[in-house]
């Protein structure tokens, strides 16, 4: 049988000045899923999601989303700077008004979110873990079935955190497609169907998380992402040898 690809991504890679930071870069995302895209700080998740979102221009490659919505997939970016002036209900109204949501759409997120009291107070004396919960608000808010997520734990509590889990169990059930970056592997790792590690700008894993604990002979991807970096370091070092011995 024909898999239902909803994402394909191909040869997408990206370079900065002469600095290469993503290499290209072969993924296909299929319908239902939820991919995590792991990496350490500057591995390129970003820059990948940036792509993939229209909001950086890839420097080789291209990339498809087959969707039935006008709207391809909801985008919630690493950090959102709303107006501070604004209450949390009329940031979302705001939004809403693009997306033609509905009064008990935007009420029901709220209260999804734990804003629902504070739904009156301006988002300028929001923490952290707050203004990223009505950044999680705002990007659910489009109703589509595809999902894009970019570091959405960063700033939350563990609680948040098992909250924000559950949310995108509730996705699931509902069919939707999701792709979501995440440094913090342990946050996002048993949410996932398949996680894609990135490391350096190239994808050095792919798999179920079973599968690749099986291939690197580990527990966890914290260990995993450990083994790789050893890897790397140590041809690193092994190449500035040679080097070293030619020349
Ligand atoms: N506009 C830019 N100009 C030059 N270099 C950039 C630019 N944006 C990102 N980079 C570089 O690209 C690399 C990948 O960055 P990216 O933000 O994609 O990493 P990341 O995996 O999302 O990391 P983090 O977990 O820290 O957010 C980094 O070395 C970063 O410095």
């Amino acid at each position: 049988m024909k898999e239902d690809i909803v994402l394909t991504i191909s040869q997408l890679s990206k370079t900065y000045g002469k600095k290469q930071v993503l290499h290209p870069v072969d993924l296909k995302v299929k319908r239902g899923e939820c991919v995590v895209l792991c990496g350490g700080n500057g591995a390129g998740k970003s820059t990948l999601i940036k792509m993939i979102t229209g909001i950086e221009k890839q420097s080789t490659g291209k990339f498809t989303f087959k969707v039935d919505n006008k709207k391809k997939f909801g985008f919630m970016p690493d950090a959102m700077d709303f107006p501070g002036e604004l209450t949390a209900i009329e940031v979302l109204k705001y939004y809403g008004k693009f997306l033609n949501a509905s009064e008990d759409k935007i009420n029901e997120l709220l209260k999804r979110v734990g804003l629902w009291d504070v739904r009156n107070q301006k988002v300028g004396s929001f923490s952290k873990g707050m203004s990223q919960r009505v950044n999680l608000a705002q990007t659910l808010l489009a109703d589509v079935d595809v999902y894009i997520l970019d570091e959405p734990t960063n700033g939350l509590d563990p609680y948040w955190v098992i909250e924000f889990k559950e949310i995108i169990h509730d996705l699931k059930r509902e069919g939707k497609t999701i792709l979501l970056s995440s440094h913090i592997m342990r946050d996002v790792a048993e949410i996932s169907d398949r996680v894609v590690i990135l490391f350096e700008g190239a994808i050095k894993e792919d798999g179920s998380l079973e599968e690749i604990y099986a291939r690197n002979n580990c527990e966890s991807l914290e260990e995993v992402f450990l083994k790789l970096l050893k890897l790397q370091t140590n041809q690193s070092v092994l190449r500035k040898t040679l080097e070293y011995d030619a020349g």
